[in-house]
């Protein structure tokens, strides 16, 4: 029978043989940092979803990790890679933390989401995954309100307090509750995002890893970026709930494979606890959502600081279904207001590349009032750099791309911001406009486009990029010379960024347009899989070619900017959507990226950032005299009343 990475059922209970049989000192759950065997624990995600627990000890390394798999799943090691990130894990392990989630994928296996699972064989395979029924993974700092969360909805479960399935939105989510029965967190497994191998409302058809939803943001991958926004949501400014990722077992969790195991009844496997990665998140009891509410009597303090994230992260999903809005009596709140707003919802920020945002607050008349001493103070105060620092830490599973992201829109930010732009004003600049059916750069991606061409211009050129011809550059990846997992350098910086050493051999960084690529050839059924991390490489960004645009909500058409009524109905139609089987191919829009940031070097991201600094002012200066002003939308006044 082929190897199977389909099946939870079969993939956890695996975990409690291997670890019997290769780690005969296994000892439960317990953390392993700082023991002196080196003992460590992580979470192997297979591409379909499944999630083992794994004990390494200090002699261990990808291919012994490898084999541990192969004895558990009967998956030849040269079948599949083990990555972390940008990471494909050849060699020592040493650097992969306590409790990191790894990914198992197939590299040349066609990747079906049918493939029949296999039955577990022995009265062994029945044990289970002996970790806790919650692990947070990573959370080194600041998370003890989240632990007591956690602690109290383990408590609930364990007496037998069910969670309830949340039927809006398009991926799987669930909210657990406490002993009282009442929600206290939402949790959204990973492999149930929107066109995720186990996505419980119809939309499937990719693994793990490839482009999602958004295209610069993979399956799979949207449950650090909840964890994201919550970290960078230094003081609370926003409002963001907190989140952290867990491993988390329950029965109440999807799993689409499990009508082909047709060896096992049915009933029963339905009743069978499932591990999975997800983002938990504290649930905040709200009355509704700024979908169902006019916007005049949100605080444009609320407004800003939501707006300030959201230009930070470059959050291409905040629509009004994504802002809840709960009533505060008057006078109590934060802001004196009578309407509290909690952003939520935070899995398609920190895009891969750049993208087309989506700022429901763009046409909001808070967001054209400038901003406030206190918002000009904090602005001035975030340190991109810092904050970069601070994701390695916490997540060091994100990406350098995302983090080159969030480095450039905090720059624009903070430029824009004390050029003395408003918020209305640094979305727009953010924003694509549509011609007909073109879409066309934002002005952030023109002046991108042109630092980058400056840039070139002035690299003495790179063998690497002058003497292929572009279509058959490879961006090759593949690191059996290299330490995968030395420590990244964080580049040196003018803002902190400029300069620095020249490409880091140990940067995987890769663009998801390549994985685009990859993943069209995967479609045709029977045919081999391109190994995962070799890709054409596209030097050039892409020119701008028809697009129909998420705009955040709709699956299939483009909906209008800034409009509460697509809101509200693009959120109804997509409650649905269960049971109606969707393919990715057939559902996924196409964006252009025009501005890649993960094909630079670091010393060539350096210079990009200098000229993108200086070509900013320009910039600027055009806007505010209103050369750009044919194209920009009628905004509300200053005068509106709140
Ligand atoms: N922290 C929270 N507290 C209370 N309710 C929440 C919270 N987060 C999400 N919800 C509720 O759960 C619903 C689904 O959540 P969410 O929008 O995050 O899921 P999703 O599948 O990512 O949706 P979408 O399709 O909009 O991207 C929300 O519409 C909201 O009603």
């Amino acid at each position: 029978m082929s190897p199977n990475l389909d099946s939870p059922v079969q993939t956890q209970v695996a975990v409690a043989v291997l670890n019997r049989a290769l780690s005969s000192e296994y000892h439960g759950p317990k953390k392993s940092e700082g023991n002196p065997a080196g003992r460590r624990r992580v979470f192997v995600q297979t591409d379909t979803g499944c999630v083992l627990g794994i004990e390494l000890d200090r002699r261990d390394n990808a291919h012994t990790v490898k084999r541990k798999l192969q004895l558990a799943l009967n998956v030849p090691t040269d079948e599949s890679s083990l990555t972390f990130g940008d990471f494909v894990l050849k060699d020592d392990l040493r650097a992969v933390r306590n409790d990191s989630p790894l990914l198992l994928t197939r590299n040349l296996l066609h990747r079906s989401s049918s493939t029949p699972c296999l039955s577990p064989t022995s009265k062994d395979l029945q044990q289970r995954d002996r970790s806790g029924l919650i692990e947070v993974l990573g959370c080194s700092s600041g998370c003890s309100r989240t632990k007591q969360l956690v602690k109290d909805v383990v408590k609930a479960i364990k007496s037998g307090v069910d969670p309830l399935p949340v039927h809006s939105g398009l991926g799987g989510a669930y909210y657990f509750r406490n002993s009282r029965g009442e929600s206290v967190a939402i949790v959204k497994p990973t492999d149930e995002e929107p066109f995720a191998p186990n996505n419980p409302k119809g939309f499937i058809g990719k693994a793990l890893g490839q482009p999602g939803l958004k295209r610069s943001v993979r399956v799979g991958e949207t449950g650090f970026r909840e964890v994201a926004a919550y970290l960078l949501d230094y003081d609370n400014f926003a409002n963001v709930p907190p989140t952290v990722l867990v491993k988390i077992t329950h029965s109440v969790f999807n799993v689409n494979d499990r009508v082909n195991c047709s060896n096992s009844k049915a009933h029963e496997r339905k009743k069978r606890p499932i591990s999975k990665i997800a983002s938990f998140q504290q649930f905040i009891p709200h009355d509704f959502d700024a979908s169902d509410h006019g916007t005049s009597s949100f605080s444009v303090a609320a407004v800003h600081r939501i707006g300030i994230l959201d230009v930070r992260i470059l959050n291409t999903d905040r629509h009004a279904g994504n802002l809840l809005v709960r009533k505060l009596e008057s006078g109590v709140g934060r802001f004196g207001g009578q309407m509290e707003l909690i952003p939520i919802d935070h899995g398609l920020c920190l895009p891969e590349s750049l993208e087309d945002p989506y700022f429901e607050w763009i046409h909001w008349p808070q967001a054209s009032i400038p901003f406030s001493d206190d918002e000009l103070q904090y602005i001035a105060n975030l340190d991109p750099v810092k904050d970069s620092d601070m994701l390695r830490m916490e997540l060091p599973m994100i990406r350098e791309a995302c983090l080159r992201v969030l480095v450039l829109c905090t720059i624009f930010l903070k430029e824009a911001a004390a050029f003395g732009l408003c918020l209305a004003e640094i979305g727009e600049m953010m924003s694509r406009e549509f011609t007909g059916r073109e879409e066309e750069p934002s002005a952030l991606e023109v002046v991108c486009l042109e630092a980058r061409k400056l840039v070139a211009e002035r690299e003495v050129p790179s063998p690497r990029i002058e003497l292929r011809d572009e279509d058959e550059i490879q961006f090759d990846i593949d690191c059996e010379e290299t330490d995968p997992m030395m420590p990244r350098t964080p580049p040196p910086h003018h803002f902190g960024l400029s300069g620095g050493s020249s490409k880091n051999p140990f940067s995987k960084l890769e663009s998801l347009e390549e994985e685009e690529e990859d993943g069209d050839t995967e479609s045709h059924a029977g045919e081999e899989k391109p190994n995962f991390f070799t890709h054409t490489h596209k030097l050039h960004p892409a020119v701008p070619k028809l697009s129909i645009s998420l705009k955040g909500v709709s699956l299939t058409e483009k909906a209008p900017r800034g409009s509460v009524a697509s809101s509200k109905s693009n959120s109804s139609s997509r409650g649905n959507t269960s049971g109606d089987r969707r393919s990715a191919k057939e559902q996924l829009p196409t964006s252009a990226s025009f501005v890649k940031v993960a094909d630079m070097s670091e010393e060539e991201w350096g210079s990009f950032l200098e000229k993108f600094q200086e070509l900013l002012q320009g910039a600027f200066r055009e806007r505010k005299c209103g050369l750009a002003g044919q194209k920009q939308r009628q905004r509300l006044g200053t005068s509106c009343q709140f």
